[in-house]
């Protein structure tokens, strides 16, 4: 078992909105997050002993670079803190939230901030997504297509249908079932959007192809956001927990992590995983690393999963290598409701990338937070009643940087 890090406080912006139609850009839903965690956690600016920054496209979307010193540009208080910016694809704030918690068990900061924030919605939609194509290994993924992302999963769906068969019409109920869930959310991108009763089915018009295997209901959103936490020892959560008079207990904490990687290639993963259960063996050891970690036997300690749904082929590949079903057998838990909201483990209540969006750098903070407020009775319409434990599984790429944890609450 390891320590655990306490969760004080964090901040998710609203999704749905495009901060360059304002005249805004990165650095002020930075701002706007970091006072928001800050405010939540009701920590002073001079507690923050250090500071990390998942982002994975600044360079390409906004010609911005070196965003762990945009931190203290748009927040003066924060001046002097040591700050750094981690780089995962769809995993950067995870990683973030992993280099946090290493300083925070080695014993060199008691408190510190996390922030994950990416900027697309200033570019037309189809710019932001090939730019994420960067994520892949340019020139070497054999996948003839426009958007690699929705072209890659695409390959991973026709993968299953080889090995297990597949039927569409689960892929199409994922992305309604995450719709569905947006629509409490009030921070979710897709909360107001609407759909028809062909939208979910495989119509072309009104769920139009994309890429091979994928089509548009499936596809996660181009989203503008941010996601701050604010991270802190036991010892650093217990003396704040008196000071507000708080039980340390209604504090939530990440009680495990699992953090494992893959080379980018999505073909070569595929190669390697031929004659094995699972397709992707080492998203399934993350899930049970963070598990050990966190001193529970399994699923069965679950009570909620924030998941990776870039695609609702990818949410089908998280199902299996969870363990809700058997290898390739996803379908039987789209079929029976038991990750709807009401079922016996909900899968993304908060809409996940498919519904609530999927700025890419601050996703994986944004899982952690919404897992953290599940756990402490504070998701409001979200809510999965009697959560006590909520597991998060990010991934960068086509599985290639993959990172889990166990977020827990005393109830
Ligand atoms: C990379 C990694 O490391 C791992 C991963 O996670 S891979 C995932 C990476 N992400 C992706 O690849 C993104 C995939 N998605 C896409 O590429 C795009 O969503 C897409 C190409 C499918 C469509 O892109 P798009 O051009 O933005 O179109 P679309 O989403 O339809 O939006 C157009 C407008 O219609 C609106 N809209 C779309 N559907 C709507 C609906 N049903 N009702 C109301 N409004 C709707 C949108 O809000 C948007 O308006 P705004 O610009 O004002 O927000």
């Amino acid at each position: 078992m390891s320590l655990p890090t306490y969760i004080l406080g964090g901040h998710q912006s609203d999704f749905a909105r495009a901060w360059s139609r304002q005249g805004q850009d990165i650095s002020d839903m930075m701002r706007e997050s970091v006072q928001g965690a800050l405010a939540s956690a009701r920590i002073e600016p001079a507690q923050v002993a250090s500071i990390h920054v998942g982002n994975a496209f600044g360079e390409l979307t906004r010609g911005q670079a070196h965003l762990g010193a945009m931190v203290a540009q748009v927040l003066p208080e924060l001046w002097g803190v040591p700050a750094m910016r981690h780089e995962g694809a769809c995993a950067s704030a995870s990683l973030a939230v992993l280099a946090a918690m290493a300083e925070i068990e080695a014993g060199r900061y008691d408190c510190v901030l996390v922030v994950g924030a990416e900027e697309f919605k200033n570019l037309p939609g189809d710019v932001a997504a090939q730019h994420q194509n960067s994520a892949a290994w340019q020139g070497h993924e054999d996948i003839d297509c426009r958007f690699m992302w929705p072209a890659a999963f695409g390959v991973l769906a026709a993968e299953y249908e080889q090995r297990y068969g597949l039927d569409r019409r689960h892929l199409n109920r994922i992305a309604e079932l995450n719709y569905a869930h947006a629509r409490l959310n009030p921070l979710a991108q897709t909360r107001h959007w609407q759909f028809n009763e062909r939208s979910f089915s495989d119509d072309d018009e009104a769920n139009p192809l994309i890429e091979p295997g994928t089509r548009r209901q499936d596809c996660g959103q181009i989203t503008d956001g941010a996601c701050s936490l604010v991270l802190a020892s036991p010892a650093f959560a217990a003396a704040h927990a008196r000071r507000l008079g708080l039980p340390l207990e209604r504090l939530a904490r990440i009680s495990g992590w699992g953090h494992r990687n893959a080379g980018l290639r999505l073909r070569t993963k595929l190669a390697r995983s031929q004659g094995e259960a699972l397709v992707f063996p080492h998203v399934r050891e993350a899930i049970a690393h963070a598990w050990q970690r966190a001193g529970v036997s399994g699923l069965d300690a679950i009570d909620g999963i924030e998941t990776h749904d870039c695609f609702s082929m990818t949410e089908y590949m998280a199902i299996d290598h969870f363990g809700l079903t058997p290898p390739g057998q996803s379908w039987q838990a789209v079929e029976d409701g038991r990750i709807e909201r009401g079922g016996s483990l909900p899968i993304n209540l908060s809409g996940g990338l498919i519904g609530c969006g999927h700025p890419v750098g601050a996703t994986g903070a944004r899982m952690v937070w919404d897992a953290a407020r599940q756990v402490t009775d504070t998701a409001d319409a979200c809510q999965i009643e009697g959560a006590r434990r909520v597991q998060t599984l990010n991934i960068g790429g086509s599985c290639a940087t993959v990172v889990s944890f166990v977020v827990e609450g005393q109830r």
